[in-house]
């Protein structure tokens, strides 16, 4: 299908009215009835300026919906999208903060009718919604990230929108073992490391599986991995509370370990470069692509570097790798065989291990070639952005 919005690149001067006919008729609703109309009379589009006066009543391209927009990374990209001049439509259970420009819609991604709601009109949508990576809600994880985002893209058909964006992960190719440079070639995980990671690479595969240029419909999907940055809730919080716990001061192996941390930035950069890039004839359609800083950094100078910068003392004794995972594991069994009795949730999992023992970083050089991805804040600036954004959480704060 060709491209149907004036802000996209030029038809092809060989689009067909038939083709366009189909497209429009992916309106929804009372646009639809316009558009079914409309496409009677069209002319065969043969000039930019045609094309744009033939397809003004298509969505806007710089309309779109962030489902998840009320998180961490949800909101970093909202905002991005407000700079850049997108008008955005929020979509998520909870609403954290309130901007102008933005129209919030509270909902669970898993009703359909909510969905619609909120992407009426909308030619784009970022998926970037998902239960946090630590809870271990098995039926959740399936409910939210597999049967809900099979009704994501089944609302993004019907209500006529062109691009989907997923917030996929790295993680997905990761089985608690060394990735050094890995691409997006590597097999997902036969035994991913837990239900998110599990559940995530269903999401992957489905989202992919649902590019359809025929149908109109664009997806890409792109793997981060470690984000941190202002308001994160997850990585800082967690260390400071491990600092002021007293437990931070061991490192598990050898210290040696390179990991990709990404300040959110980048990664609402490489978002949105593939948003922009998502057309029928680009490269990047039904594709994964990894984003990071591509600063590999060895995990606990990355740990390091934040606890020092909040005015805490970077971890010192070494533990051996195997015996720290062992203990995780039995740990983890405990907690599973007393949760009748007793809740008790450990600070080491063996995930957890896994993730601060093993190498684990990723090649972005897809992401360079196929959509021109750049880093924009490298991992010094970041770090320092990220301890200055948290001053609550400073030693004796
Ligand atoms: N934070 C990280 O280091 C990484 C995150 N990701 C992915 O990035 C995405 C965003 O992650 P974060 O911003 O860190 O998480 P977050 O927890 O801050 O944001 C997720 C948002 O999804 C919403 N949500 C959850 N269930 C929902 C439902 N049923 N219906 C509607 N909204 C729902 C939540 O309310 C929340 O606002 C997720 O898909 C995650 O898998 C991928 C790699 C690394
Ligand atoms: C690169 C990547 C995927 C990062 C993910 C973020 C979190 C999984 C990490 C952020 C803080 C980390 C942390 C630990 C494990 C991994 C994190 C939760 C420990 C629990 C590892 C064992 C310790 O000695 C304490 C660590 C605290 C911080």
């Amino acid at each position: 299908m060709p491209p149907l919005h004036p802000n996209s690149s030029p038809p092809n001067e060989s689009a067909s009215r038939a083709q366009l006919i189909q497209g429009l008729l992916f309106v929804r609703g009372s646009i639809h009835t316009v558009a079914k109309q409309k496409t009677v009379c069209l002319p065969t589009p043969t000039t930019h300026l045609q094309f744009a006066m033939a397809t003004r009543i298509r969505p806007s391209s710089k309309r779109c919906a962030v489902i998840g927009g009320s998180g961490f990374l949800g909101r970093h990209l909202v905002e991005k999208l407000l700079d850049k001049g997108y008008t955005v439509s929020v979509f998520d259970i909870r609403q954290s903060y309130e901007l102008p420009g933005v129209t919030f819609h509270q909902g669970d991604l898993c009703d359909k009718q909510a969905l619609l709601t909120a992407l009426q009109d909308v030619s784009l949508v970022f998926h970037c919604a998902s239960p946090a990576p630590a809870s271990d809600d098995k039926a959740l994880f399936q409910r939210v990230n597999i049967q809900g985002t099979q009704t994501v893209l089944q609302a993004c058909t019907e209500a006529g929108v062109q691009k989907v964006v997923l917030t996929s992960s790295a993680s997905v190719v990761f089985e608690g073992t060394d990735i050094k440079d890995g691409r997006e070639d590597l097999p997902y995980a036969k035994k991913p490391i837990d239900y998110y990671t599990e559940t995530k690479i269903e999401q992957e595969k489905l989202v992919l599986k649902a590019c359809d240029k025929e149908k109109g419909l664009l997806t890409v999907a792109i793997r981060p991995h470690g984000i941190f940055g202002p308001r994160d809730p997850q990585l800082v919080p967690i260390l400071v509370d491990t600092a002021r716990r007293g437990k931070m001061k061991f490192i598990i192996g050898d210290g040696s370990n390179l990991v990709d941390f990404t300040f959110v930035d980048n990664v609402v950069h490489g978002h949105i470069l593939a948003a922009e890039s998502l057309r029928p004839e680009s490269p990047i359609c039904g594709k994964a692509y990894h984003i990071t800083n591509d600063e590999p950094v060895r995990f606990w100078d990355f740990m390091a570097d934040i606890l020092v910068g909040l005015g805490y003392a970077a971890p010192r004794y070494h533990l051996p790798y195997t015996l720290v995972y062992g203990l995780a594991l039995l740990l983890w069994l405990l907690s599973l065989l007393l949760r009748p009795l007793v809740a008790f949730k450990p600070t080491f999992t063996p995930m957890r291990v896994a993730l601060a023992g093993t190498h684990h970083f990723y090649s972005c050089s897809r992401a360079k070639q196929d959509m021109g991805y750049k880093p924009v804040i490298s991992l010094k600036d970041g770090i320092r952005r990220t301890v200055e954004s948290y001053p609550h959480l400073r030693h004796g704060a």
